[in-house]
């Protein structure tokens, strides 16, 4: 069985106890926290900056992986770092220049990666798989949480995880948008081993026991 990895998205969670819900959710067995940047530019909604990663930090251990949704990308970059990201992953549109966005992630220490919406190619990988530690489907269209799973996703991972096996690296291969107990399976099926869930975990009362749930659907899949 591959290494499979739940990433919660903090996006569901009370913002209001934002510490404590991210303690809880990883006491309740979660391997990252998603922290989702959208900017009212590149995406119709405004979230958390740097100032939040830094607040959030203290409070877990594990990687905080952080998907911008922000259009330019590369300023904003240096600033996540030093709050203590461990993986910043942009899409393709919000940057001039992929390759080099790429590369000062790496430089500041992170982990990179690039986010494909829908209706975006994967074709974006062609020329910079060597600097690539990642790659994220959406499989919503990005800015807001609860949206439903567009099942078209499935095929893009399957892809992208064609992808990775001809690249012969380890690159994680993660799905965002709609994940629910239900469906975690089919995208683990079609090659992803990571998966970001909002509103499925932080909608319920026992983050455990969602938790636990997709951990049982995936050691079926
Ligand atoms: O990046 C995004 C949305 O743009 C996601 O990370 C969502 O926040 C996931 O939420 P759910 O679809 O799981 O509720
Ligand atoms: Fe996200």
């Amino acid at each position: 069985m591959p290494t499979y990895r739940i990433a919660p998205s903090i996006l569901s969670a009370d913002f209001a106890r934002l510490g404590e819900e991210v303690r809880n959710v990883v006491r309740d067995g979660a391997d990252m926290i998603h922290f989702d940047v959208m900017d009212n530019h590149y995406v119709p909604n405004l979230t958390i900056g740097p100032l939040v990663c830094e607040a959030i930090r203290p409070h877990v251990q594990v990687p905080i992986d952080v998907h911008l949704m922000v259009k330019p990308v590369d300023r904003i970059i240096p600033d996540f770092a030093k709050a203590g990201a461990n993986i910043i992953t942009f899409h393709p549109e919000g940057s001039e220049h992929i390759d080099r966005s790429l590369q000062l992630i790496r430089d500041h220490g992170c982990k990179a990666g690039l986010v494909f919406n829908p209706a975006t190619s994967l074709d974006y990988l062609d020329y910079v798989m060597d600097k690539i530690d990642i790659i994220l489907i959406m499989s919503v269209n990005p800015g807001f949480g609860g949206q439903s799973f567009i099942p078209e996703a499935l095929k893009k991972i399957a892809e992208a995880r064609r992808r990775i096996d001809e690249s012969g690296r380890d690159i994680m291969l993660e799905v965002d948008g709609g994940i629910k107990i239900e469906n975690i399976a089919a995208a683990a099926k079609a090659g992803a081993d990571t998966f970001v869930a909002g509103s499925a975990i932080f909608g319920k009362p026992d983050y455990k026991a969602v938790i636990d749930d997709m951990r049982a659907q995936l050691a079926k899949a």
